[in-house]
């Protein structure tokens, strides 16, 4: 199998390497299946992948995370905002309503996470509050305040009526959004066993999906720093340009900048290239590129134009449905590639009429009618 990702001479790893997750097939020019290719996974990578609109980025993401699963030694971990990865739990993989512990939000983002000024009254309130009751809960890291302690916390503080008011006001919305459990299993629980875990962010307000992918990003990469987890992750980010513009930022551009060294991977899926900050392709050693339209987010390959590509990107975008130009960091190279069916359900795509109860049940009453047609 043609590996993409792999540099031979310098990991020393070769093609018959089981950490090899299969993508699919090269696409010749006629358009017919060319040879197998897969991607490394015997060492970290940054990755993208672009595409408009149902061109199949979601789908690819899962053809990734469905490979990693097989590989020995590693762990994805899915960020499904649109609730379509719920397949990937057929194949002994799980599907969560994500919850993660107060105090994996430093103290100093509470303000910013809630839109208070951390500079105006509030929300320097809510900041010391948070700083002193991790503080207080332990020094081991593990301990956490839970939102209703914090709210307790602000009553007792000194200071003006309005001011504690108005943060404990923010603390029951952050509340409201059930992401917060200072009884939450760590965020290692996440890749404990190498089966693919989906954190189903489908109907959870931004500010709180931000939270929750800004906890387990810097959760996992820690975790790695520190040696206590032995799987390498992989993060893999459906919608990425939502979390980029959040309090999620920070801790997606330490593992796009950071995260291979202590082997921590993250893949970063998006239909607006251009909504990424520019480290994401700039860091990526392996971009996949679905079709693309729009003027900016053309632009944004650009960026990937590495002097050993001649020419122009966007003009070797293929355009079919599950066909892709990857570009390849290792083997300084770009090729069309149409990537595999996924063996798990895939729940993206748009909604068809035809599969709705109501047009099941027109269809039934209308064969009822006319028995013969
Ligand atoms: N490699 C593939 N092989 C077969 N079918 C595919 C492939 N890729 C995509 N498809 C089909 O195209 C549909 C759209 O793909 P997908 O949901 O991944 O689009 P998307 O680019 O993520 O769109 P969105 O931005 O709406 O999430 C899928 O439901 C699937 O039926």
């Amino acid at each position: 199998m043609n590996v993409l990702g792999r540099d031979h001479v310098a990991d020393g790893a070769d093609n018959r390497s089981p950490a090899t997750v299969p993508l699919g097939t090269f696409l010749a020019r006629d358009g017919s299946d060319g040879a197998v290719v897969g991607i490394d996974a015997d060492t970290p990578h940054a990755a993208v992948i672009f595409g408009k609109r149902g061109t199949g980025k979601s789908y690819t993401l899962g053809v990734i995370a469905e490979g990693l699963a097989d590989v020995p030694g590693v762990a994805p971990v899915v960020v499904d905002p649109m609730g379509v990865f719920g397949g990937l739990a057929e194949t002994g993989g799980r599907m969560l309503d994500p919850v993660v512990r107060p105090a994996a939000i430093p103290a100093a983002v509470w303000p910013d996470l809630l839109g208070l000024d951390p500079t105006g009254g509030p929300g320097s309130l809510l900041w010391r509050i948070v700083a002193d009751a991790v503080e207080a809960a332990g020094s081991d890291g593990d301990a956490s305040p839970s939102i209703e302690s914090l709210r307790w916390a602000v009553s007792e503080a000194d200071a003006p009526d309005r001011t504690r008011r108005a943060v404990r006001n923010h603390l029951r919305l952050a509340e409201s959004w059930g992401v917060f459990d200072a009884a939450a299993p760590p965020v290692t629980s996440l890749v404990a066993s190498g089966d693919p875990t989906v954190l189903d962010l489908s109907g959870v307000p931004e500010a709180a999906a931000g939270a929750v992918v800004r906890a387990v990003a810097r959760g996992l990469y820690d975790a790695r720093v520190t040696g206590t987890v032995d799987r390498l992750p992989w993060l893999l980010v459906d919608e990425a340009h939502a979390f980029f513009d959040g309090v999620a930022d920070p801790a997606l551009r330490t593992l796009l900048t950071r995260g291979r060294a202590p082997g921590v991977s993250l893949v970063c899926a998006t239909q607006r290239p251009s909504a990424l900050p520019g480290v994401a392709v700039s860091q990526s050693d392996l971009l996949v590129a679905h079709r693309l339209t729009a003027g900016p987010d053309v632009d944004a390959l650009a960026t990937a134009e590495a002097t050993y590509l001649a020419g122009d990107l966007a003009a070797r975008l293929p355009t079919g449905t599950g066909e892709a130009l990857v570009v390849d960091d290792a083997s300084e190279t770009a090729h069309a590639v149409r990537v595999r069916e996924r063996r798990t359900p895939h729940g993206g795509g748009d909604p068809r009429a035809g599969d709705t109860e109501a047009a099941r049940a027109e269809r039934a009453t209308r064969t009822e009618r006319n028995p013969g047609r």
